[in-house]
């Protein structure tokens, strides 16, 4: 296989001059995202920071296929987005439990409805409720549960149905920093062992290049990727890596990003 076709082969995700305004209207001014193009390797970990309102959850909602773009192509494994589908699970920032089931009921809830085998259910119940470390809580209601808890059990609601490409808006937002920090490597020791595409979209500068492969920056009005950076980290990372050096110069440069957008846009 050549190069350019290898290279073909492990795109997951390609956007190409995405368009989107909410009105339909395609004015220049109305649109919430012009012209935005990006790609994603498969299991790639990539996060997207930028202001707010600059068109994250949208760009979200357009992978997702809730929302179809205006213009330009949404690609993934080649094939066009029409609408959602079992290969894309969003998480979201609230947590998105049932309160009248427990947290075994919760995680199970996605493979049940997908019509599988009550001994596989099982099974996988088992496997993601270790992964997330929740098996102790299994018979517990959400009630009964801590923030972190909870949205342990989103993301392994998320993750059971094995989607290949996980769509996260800002889901740790809401957490306590030290909750937050367990969180964050608890996710990527799961993320290690299942290794699916991530879009993570987050406003903590931090967290997105603990997390990252890449960290795609959005400017707003209209929204756009106008940087990429790459992050040079090896895995596994353990927390300790957010107070090197490396860590704090790229910190740096991605707020100099940020900062150099919003001053051209005021
Ligand atoms: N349903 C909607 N109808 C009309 N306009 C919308 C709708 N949802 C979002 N918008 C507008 O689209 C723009 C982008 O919103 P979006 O929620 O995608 O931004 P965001 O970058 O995710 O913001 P935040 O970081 O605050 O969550 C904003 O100007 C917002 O007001």
């Amino acid at each position: 296989m050549s190069e350019e076709s290898q290279k073909r082969e492990d795109v997951k995700i390609c956007i190409e001059h995405l368009d989107f305004s909410y009105s339909g209207d395609q004015k220049w001014e109305s649109k919430v995202i012009a012209d935005l193009s990006l790609s994603l390797r498969d299991q790639e970990f990539l996060t997207i920071v930028g202001a707010s309102g600059c068109g994250k959850s949208t760009l979200l909602n357009i992978i997702t296929g809730l929302l179809p773009p205006s213009a330009g192509t949404v690609l993934l494994d080649g094939k066009e987005i029409r609408g959602p589908g079992p290969d894309r699970t969003m998480v979201f920032q609230d947590d998105a439990v049932f309160p009248w089931y427990t947290v075994r009921e919760n995680v199970a809830y996605g493979l049940k409805i997908s019509g599988t085998s009550k001994k596989e259910v099982e099974q996988q119940v088992k496997y993601y409720l270790d992964l997330v470390g929740l098996s102790e809580c299994a018979d517990y209601y959400p009630r009964q549960l801590s923030g972190g808890m909870k949205k342990r059990v989103d993301v392994a609601r998320a993750m059971i149905t094995q989607p290949e490409v996980l769509l996260m808006d800002e889901p740790f937002a809401s957490l306590d920093v030290m909750t937050k920090q367990r969180l964050q490597e608890q996710f990527l020791n799961i993320w290690n062992e299942t290794r699916m595409t991530v879009i993570f979209v987050t406003h903590d500068l931090e967290e997105a290049l603990f997390l990252a492969d890449r960290v795609a920056v959005m400017a707003s009005h209209p929204g756009r990727i106008v940087s990429i950076v790459d992050v040079p980290f090896g895995r596994p990372r353990e927390k300790d890596l957010k107070t090197s050096g490396e860590f704090q110069d790229l910190r740096r440069k991605l707020n100099y990003i940020i900062d150099a957008d919003q001053s051209e846009t005021v």
